[in-house]
């Protein structure tokens, strides 16, 4: 049975935080492949700086020339909440031969209780949980923990970088072209050569 990592996000941008933990995931559970699906509404946070569209190009950016990464383009395709249970609901309906893993954060864990339908959810996919200091990993729920190289990086973070120090290093070079071409988040298109 071919097995399926999905690593949802916001990814407002994708950063080498998002690539690591997905290879990570990859490699220790035997994934035959990890898709990037950016969500169009992010269920529990306010998204500012970029637009769903151009999210969704950084990720397809980020995620070029591996080819066991992926981009699931269903949740901008299909408008409104991303909630997680709607669209596993969907990709599993259309292909019933993979298995589905939801890959997420460490710091995700505390907040599963709050999902939408997370005890169908559970039932559907099984969670990957990437292990992060600092973040409480006991729940009720069934996740498989994996360990993985640490990286102290967030969206967050880069959107506050982006007006006055360079990504470099910190997310893929074209994503950064990227997000200085469209001067995202404050960011001016030369900002990273002196
Ligand atoms: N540095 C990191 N290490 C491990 N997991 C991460 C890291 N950054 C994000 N994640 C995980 O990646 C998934 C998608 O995250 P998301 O796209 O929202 O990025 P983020 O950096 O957490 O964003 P923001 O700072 O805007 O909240 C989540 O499961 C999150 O826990
Ligand atoms: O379905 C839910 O209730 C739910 C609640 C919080 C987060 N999620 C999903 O978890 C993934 C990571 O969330 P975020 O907020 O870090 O982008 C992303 O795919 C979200 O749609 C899903």
């Amino acid at each position: 049975m071919k097995k399926v990592g999905i690593l949802g996000g916001t990814f407002n941008p994708p950063h080498l935080g998002h690539l690591i933990m997905a290879n990570e995931a990859y490699y220790s559970v035997g994934l035959d492949e990890v898709r990037f699906m950016p969500n169009f509404i992010a269920p529990h946070k306010e998204v500012a700086g970029a637009s769903a569209e151009q999210r969704l190009t950084m990720t397809q950016l980020a995620t070029a020339g591996h080819p066991h990464f992926r981009v699931e383009d269903f949740e901008i395709n299909s408008g409104g909440v991303s909630y997680s249970f709607d669209t596993l609901t969907k990709l599993t309906g259309q292909e019933p031969d993979a298995e589905f893993f939801f890959i997420i954060g460490g710091d995700m864990i505390e907040g599963l209780p709050s999902w939408h339908r997370i005890d169908e959810l559970i039932k559907l996919i099984r969670f990957i949980g990437v292990k992060r200091s600092g973040y409480n990993i006991e729940t009720p729920y069934p996740v498989m923990m994996i360990e993985s190289p640490e990286l102290l990086l967030s969206s967050t973070m880069l959107r506050e970088r982006a007006a006055n120090r360079p990504l470099t290093f910190l997310v893929p070079e074209k994503v950064e072209a990227f997000i200085r071409k469209e001067r995202l988040y404050g960011s001016q298109p030369n900002a990273s050569s002196r």
